[in-house]
């Protein structure tokens, strides 16, 4: 598999791994690197740990969460820093883009003025003209006018737009997109990711829609039960996959003009379980053979799994 060579990846986490304050071992050892420039997406079922990443990566756990292993953003240990630095890399260093941009807007603003805040929380303030600048430089029509109404005035793609806008406002280099496009319709959401790519940051893309990862990706990790099983270049590991449980997902994607596919069977198992004694995905897995109850498989050339091989 191709990734950032060693030592230049702009996001390096290794043996990441998030405990919360009821025992859910959400991630349990994850390594994944992202280039400048480059759009990782990390993809799976619903639990298997995707945000967790992102917040243990953006440092915005809940209290109590326990973080081990490494997350280095531009070669800097963010692992046990403590508050303070976080909150001088979150803006700067590390931006982050919200599945609902209007969440991420307070209503009683003009729009222009909670972009303006991504300075102002660093003691800033924005250049002339920057906020509509930006804000028709990521496709927003007559941003003048735009960026001096509240946000319930803008549609729901316009204003990850201006989502985007206020992530990128300082320059990181490092974007952290956690569904960024899931309450937009289709043609939205590949404008919006292109807008995305265009910033030229390192993008970490958290989605479940892997049609819109082959799309918008330039690699993609894909997360079960709180660990990578896959990784590989988009257009590869999602036409050509080798892990059972990416095959599986595959095949359950809905085609036109064909009968609806059968769901995977089966759940994933409860972040609440002790360790692993083998793979997480054998009860699920249509290939399991005897030795995959040994160990939990380590990856190899960029699959955990033994009937890959
Ligand atoms: N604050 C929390 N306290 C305890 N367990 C949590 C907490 N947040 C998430 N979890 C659990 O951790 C596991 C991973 O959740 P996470 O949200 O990271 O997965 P995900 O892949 O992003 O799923 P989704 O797409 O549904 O957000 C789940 O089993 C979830 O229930």
């Amino acid at each position: 598999m191709s990734g950032p060579r060693a030592g230049t990846a702009e996001l390096d986490v290794g043996g990441l791994r998030v405990t919360y304050r009821n025992g859910a071992a959400a991630v349990r050892g994850v390594d994944l690197a992202v280039g400048a420039g480059e759009v990782l997406g990390l993809v799976g079922e619903s639990g298997s740990g995707k945000s967790t990443v992102a917040r243990a990566v953006l440092g915005l756990l809940p209290r109590g969460a326990a973080v081990t292993g490494n997350i280095r953003v531009g070669g800097r240990e963010l692992v046990g820093a403590d508050p303070r630095a976080w909150r001088a890399v979150r803006g700067d260093v590390i931006g982050y883009v919200g599945q609902d941009p209007f969440a991420a807007f307070d209503p009683r603003l003009k729009v222009g003025a909670s972009i303006a805040e991504a300075w102002r929380a660093k003691g800033r303030t924005p250049p002339a003209g920057a906020i509509p600048e930006r804000l028709a430089a990521l496709g927003v029509p007559d941003a003048d006018a735009a960026a001096r109404r509240r946000p319930h005035t803008w549609s729901g793609g316009m204003l990850q737009r201006a989502a985007i806008a206020a992530a990128t406002a300082l320059a990181p280099t490092l974007v952290v997109a956690d569904e960024p496009t899931s309450a937009l319709d289709a043609g939205l959401a590949d404008a919006t990711l292109a807008h995305l790519r265009a910033t030229g940051a390192a993008v970490l893309l958290i989605t479940h829609d892997l049609r819109l990862a082959a799309r918008h990706t330039d690699r993609v990790a894909v997360m079960y039960a709180g660990r990578i099983v896959e990784t590989g270049d988009s257009g590869e590991a999602l036409s050509r996959p080798r892990h059972p449980y990416t095959q599986a997902l595959l095949a359950a994607l809905p085609r036109p003009g064909h009968p609806l596919p059968e769901p995977l069977p089966g759940e994933p198992p409860s972040p609440r379980r002790g360790a692993d004694a083998g793979c997480p995905f054998a009860p699920r897995c249509r290939r399991v053979r005897a030795e995959c109850s040994d160990d939990v498989p380590a990856p190899i050339d960029g699959v955990a799994c033994v009937a890959a091989r």
